[in-house]
């Protein structure tokens, strides 16, 4: 199952697991990719906003020099909020920590503009602490620096990142490459299926993350995870993880834990009762009005989602 890949728009194959790197330490993150690569993953998720793309970059070059093929991996990054209006500059920033001449993906990592020239690279903030915000960015002129920077080659796909349903339907009528990706927060408390429908029917390809609940793991004793678990004499991260073979998506596991990493490569096949029981579980979470987004940072943008503005 490690070596099952789906195809993209563009016609690349794209594995169906990824390794990612959010909030891997600089200590450890070389490690993670480096061994990760010669583990059997063929993908890398990374972003500039992360703050260790040159220690993936490390990782990646440990892993070429063991004999990994860099045109058998397959590498993303994101352009970061304060890049949006400087597409060429985020990814040309990226490439370089990245040690590569080219990603294979670039995706735009939130539909906004945070202050380019504001009081952080990253994180620029407001007197008050909020974030500081272009509220007058319309991220359709950001897709069309996305494809422009298609043009050169230094990204072989384009594609998105935390749209929801509303910010791709703004989108499309404009774009004239159509997105590759929307990488989304996708999980059985979190399944977002209407992105998930419009995706399949453009031809957008999802990449799930934190499909673990992200730091914590709390969904991993959620009682239909633990059964399907039982049933396949597996961990529920197997489960979670292998969630999105069915659906059809490339899911990221994030791990700097040596044993973690491998282990995360045993996908398992859910059979349809399996699926039932996780569908079962979302439709009675979204019932309940108990459908849980962990990661939601702080920008203070209604981004579409329906569960929360
Ligand atoms: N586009 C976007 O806005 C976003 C993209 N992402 C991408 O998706 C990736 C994955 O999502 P992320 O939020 O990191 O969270 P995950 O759902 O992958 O969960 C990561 C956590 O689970 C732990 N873990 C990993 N494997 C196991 C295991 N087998 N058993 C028990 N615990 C485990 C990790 O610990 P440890 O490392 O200590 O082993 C870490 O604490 C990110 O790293 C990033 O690349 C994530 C969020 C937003
Ligand atoms: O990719 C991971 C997440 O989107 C992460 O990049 C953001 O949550 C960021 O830390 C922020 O605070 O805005």
């Amino acid at each position: 199952m490690a070596d099952k890949t789906f195809q993209l728009n563009t016609g690349q194959s794209i594995p169906a697991i990824g390794l990612g790197t959010w909030q891997s330490p600089a200590g450890a993150v070389k490690a993670a990719v480096s061994l990760a690569l010669q583990s059997g993953y063929k993908l890398i998720d990374a972003a500039y906003c992360y703050g260790n793309e040159d220690e993936v970059g490390a990782g990646l070059a440990e892993a070429f020099a063991a004999g990994v093929k860099r045109e058998d991996i397959f590498v993303v990054t994101k352009v970061w909020a304060t890049y949006t209006t400087r597409v060429q500059l985020g990814l040309e920033k990226s490439l370089k920590s990245l040690g590569l001449d080219y990603v294979d993906l670039l995706l735009v990592h939130w539909p906004l503009l945070m202050n380019p020239e504001g009081n952080d690279d990253k994180f620029p903030k407001l007197p008050d602490g909020s974030r500081d915000i272009i509220h007058s960015h319309n991220h359709v002129d950001t897709w069309k620096q996305m494809e422009e920077v298609l043009k050169t080659g230094k990204a072989k796909a384009i594609g998105v990142s935390n749209y929801s349903k509303r910010y791709l339907e703004q989108l499309l009528p404009h774009a004239t490459v159509v997105p590759a990706v929307n990488q989304i927060e996708n999980h059985p408390a979190l399944p977002q299926q209407e992105i998930v429908d419009l995706c399949n029917e453009k031809g957008i390809h999802i990449m799930a993350y934190s499909p673990l609940g992200s730091t914590g793991g709390p969904l991993f004793t959620a009682e239909p995870i633990v059964k399907i678990a039982e049933k396949h004499g597996v961990k529920p991260s197997a489960v979670l993880l292998s969630y999105h073979i069915p659906r059809g998506s490339t899911v990221l596991a994030k791990s700097v834990t040596p044993e973690r990493i491998k282990e995360n490569l045993n996908l398992v096949d859910l059979d349809e009762e399996d699926q039932k029981l996780l569908r079962e579980y979302s439709d009675k979470l979204a019932a309940e009005k108990k459908l849980q987004r962990f990661v939601y940072p702080p920008f203070g943008v209604d981004f579409g989602f329906p569960d929360k503005s």
